[in-house]
């Protein structure tokens, strides 16, 4: 895809999450990889619904920034998940408010944040780690995505936000789309017994849609 669509997509998806109230002030960020390598990222202190196409950060394929202006101060987290799993081509974090609130809740399993409620997410989000509290920009947050060892695609940072790694933007989104509404569906079921998914449900999931999730 060319520079310039890249660019465009990523404006239109930014302003789409940004319009639906998935994330509000100047809150999430978003790269993609450029056909040559590189990364287009979004800049730093700027609100994903007033992104413009000929102001976003640029990166080359050795992780040098080249031109536009300074990118999100969680570009360390952008890059390790593009480090560590090799064929993302997309990554979004947002503020989404279900996700952030499941986030902080003492039963919430860090090693399966997101319950596998519906087939739609096992398809699309896969199981999500939960990772601890870190400042935002904290190089550190990069240090314990790479402890997972590119075995997740999606995680959620506590008391902050998920952050969500796909093959293209549109997938990153539409990921992010179902992660924030399984967690909604989290909150509102949560006391009344609802089950998630069994055990053999989701392995007939990942069987039939040949998915990776152990
Ligand atoms: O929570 C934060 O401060 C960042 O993770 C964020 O969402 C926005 O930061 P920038 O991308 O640097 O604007
Ligand atoms: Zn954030």
């Amino acid at each position: 895809m060319s520079d310039s669509k890249l660019r465009e997509d990523m404006c239109f998806w930014a302003a789409s999450l940004f319009d639906r109230g998935l994330t509000g002030g100047a809150s999430g960020n978003i790269s993609v990889r450029t056909s040559d390598g590189g990364l287009l990222v979004t800049p730093t202190g700027v609100s994903l619904g007033r992104l413009d196409p000929a102001a976003l950060s640029r990166f080359d394929a050795q992780g040098q920034h080249i031109d536009g202006p300074a990118p999100t101060k969680e570009m360390p987290l952008h890059s390790a998940f593009y480090e560590t799993r090799t064929n993302a081509g997309a990554v979004v974090h947002l503020h989404s408010t279900h996700s952030v609130a499941l986030s902080m809740l003492p039963e919430t399993d860090p090693e399966d944040a997101i319950p596998p409620l519906t087939a739609y997410a096992v398809m699309r989000v896969g199981k999500v780690a939960l990772l601890p509290f870190f400042v935002p920009g904290d190089p550190a947050m990069a240090d314990a995505l790479r402890g997972l060892g590119g075995r997740r695609s999606a995680v959620l940072l506590a008391n902050h936000g998920p952050v969500v790694a796909s093959k293209d933007l549109e997938a990153a989104v539409f990921a992010m789309e179902e992660l924030e509404e399984t967690a909604k569906l989290a909150l509102l079921l949560r006391g009344t017994g609802a089950q998630p998914l069994r055990g053999d449900q989701i392995a007939q999931v990942v069987d039939k849609f040949k998915l990776d999730r152990d």
